[in-house]
């Protein structure tokens, strides 16, 4: 069977293609280097801490900056004609929407403007804001706000959406109904790709976990990768007696120790050898626990294992 040179690339089954991607503003490195495939159907999380790149990363996918270096592909072309041929939707987190018309007015336009446009009551809907569809933009709420620029990223039928911080601002309901409508859109084929602070959306959300840090790709995996990745486990316990900090401290494999109290929190690289050595110190440790740490733990354990790799 022969191979077309689309598909030698992986252009038909790619949704999105970094190749050595980097861009600098002046002497920040936002974007260092990055080489990323996403797929069709694929829910990413893209996750880092302040300035890691999340943004200036959104904004080279979408073509509203041009990388110094390296390649971006969407669908096999590049983001401006992506864009252009409605195959993408975005939810970014700066830009006003035009204030003096209603909901209704605003999505309509959104969808008028879109190649591939879905009917505006459905669209509303999806987005939970039908009962506010006559009101003036300029009255509504921060979460209300957030739903009509969610209606408008999926005005029309795009084939990947891309989000940056999207549910700030957004109560528990409708973070659930968005989260929902992203994992249907998710079922239907498209790439959902998401920048977030909330971890527990990762993780509760994301098939795949990006962690960026100083515009350089940390960790791709899975939620459960990326746990395992940080290669450390929770230990807490209580201490009936006095507490000796400083013999605590002196355990073998702790990555970090919190002591308050009488509760002590560990994390360690080796926590049977951990555990051991509590009691061999001649404690007696009472509601012991040891978990695998939670994605929020597993991305604070690698960021800082980075910085403090990169600081030497
Ligand atoms: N227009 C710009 N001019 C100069 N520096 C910029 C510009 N945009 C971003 N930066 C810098 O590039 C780096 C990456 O910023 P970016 O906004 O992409 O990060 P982020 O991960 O989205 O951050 P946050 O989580 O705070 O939103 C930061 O150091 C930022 O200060």
């Amino acid at each position: 069977m022969t191979t077309t040179a689309a598909e030698a690339t992986g252009a038909k089954t790619t949704a999105v293609r970094f190749e050595q991607v980097s861009k600098a503003y002046g002497a920040v490195r936002a974007v260092d280097g990055l080489t990323l495939d996403l797929h069709p159907g694929e829910t990413v999380a893209l996750l880092g801490p302040n300035g890691a790149g999340k943004s200036s990363t959104l904004d080279l996918l979408l073509g509203l900056r041009t990388a110094d270096s390296g390649t971006v592909r969407v669908f096999g072309t590049t983001p401006q004609n992506a864009v252009a041929a409605g195959r993408v939707g975005a939810m970014l987190q700066t830009g006003g929407l035009m204030e003096d018309v209603t909901v209704k007015e605003l999505v309509g336009l959104a969808c008028a403007l879109h190649p591939r446009p879905h009917p505006v009551v459905e669209v509303l809907s999806r987005a939970g804001i039908g009962r506010i569809a006559d009101r003036m933009v300029n009255k509504l709420s921060g979460g209300q706000e957030q739903r009509v620029r969610f209606a408008l990223a999926t005005a029309g039928a795009n084939d990947l959406i891309v989000l940056d911080e999207p549910t700030t601002g957004m109560d528990v309901t409708a973070r659930q109904a968005f989260w929902a409508t992203m994992r249907e859109q998710a079922d239907q084929g498209r790439t959902v790709l998401f920048a977030t602070h909330y971890l527990e959306e990762a993780d509760a959300i994301a098939d795949r976990v990006l962690v960026l840090h100083k515009g350089r790709l940390l960790a791709d995996g899975t939620a459960a990768e990326i746990k395992a990745k940080a290669g450390a486990r929770r230990i807490s316990f209580e201490l009936a007696g006095p507490v000796d900090e400083a013999a605590l401290r002196g355990l073998p494999f702790l990555a970090a120790i919190d002591i308050t109290g009488n509760r002590v929190r560990i994390q360690s690289h080796d926590a049977d050898a951990t555990v051991h050595a509590v009691y061999g110190l001649g404690l007696h440790p009472r509601a012991l626990e040891v978990a695998g740490l939670g994605l929020e733990q597993a991305f604070v354990a690698i960021t800082e294992a980075e910085e403090a790799r990169t600081a030497c």
